[in-house]
């Protein structure tokens, strides 16, 4: 399979073909059923992508600040990662434990995330994986220090991100969307999904 790296980042492009992107949607849609995406705030105010999970764990930041929670803001367990999503971490993510919390970011077309580092989790020695649904987004990959030189490529729908070695600790964000670049969401946005051990 093709790959391009970067410090340590490693791109997949078109790793999921239409066919499983749809099926990844489709299980996506059954876990926001039980766990809506809701809009986390930073102390600068609300982010402008919203957010869900699945799994053990979800990422949450309200006013008292960011963490990982066993429970939904609305108190519910988060639903089990789907299988569909679960094969993607066994085939790409050559990680000695399984994920606990599959982050489930949406973007609208003027929704950005500004550059960080993933770094609540606890074992470094596990990578994070992304996997990229909807239009395409300009992603931006640094080093773990937030001045060192970035370098940005365009992701599209299907493809896939593992953050792994030197860039598990780098700095990434999403500077913008390209709107109408991808059918898979009849009204566009993007779908982000990050594969995580937490513990
Ligand atoms: O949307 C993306 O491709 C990146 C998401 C991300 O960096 C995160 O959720 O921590
Ligand atoms: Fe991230």
């Amino acid at each position: 399979m093709d790959r391009i790296s970067h410090q340590g980042f490693e791109i997949f492009p078109a790793a999921l073909d239409r066919t499983t992107q749809e099926r990844v949607v489709a299980d996506v849609r059954k876990v926001l059923e039980q766990a809506p995406l809701f809009r986390p705030r930073t102390r600068r105010g609300p982010m402008s992508v919203r957010m869900s999970a699945a799994g053990r764990f979800g990422w949450i930041s309200d006013t008292k600040g960011y963490r990982y929670e066993e429970t939904h803001p609305n108190g519910t367990a988060w639903p089990a990662i789907p299988d569909s999503i679960m094969a993607l971490w066994d085939t790409y993510a050559d990680s000695p434990r399984p994920p606990e919390c599959c982050l489930i970011n949406w973007y609208a077309e003027d929704a950005r995330m500004g550059l960080h580092q993933d770094v609540d989790e606890q074992d470094y020695d596990c990578p994070v994986l992304s996997v990229s649904l909807g239009d395409d987004a300009l992603f931006r990959m640094g080093g773990e220090n937030r001045r060192d030189p970035t370098r940005s490529v365009w992701l599209a729908s299907g493809d896939l991100v593992l953050l792994t070695g030197p860039s598990r600790r780098a700095f990434h964000g999403i500077d913008r969307l390209r709107p109408g670049t991808s059918t898979l969401f009849p009204d566009g946005g993007r779908l982000n999904l990050t594969l995580r051990v937490v513990t």
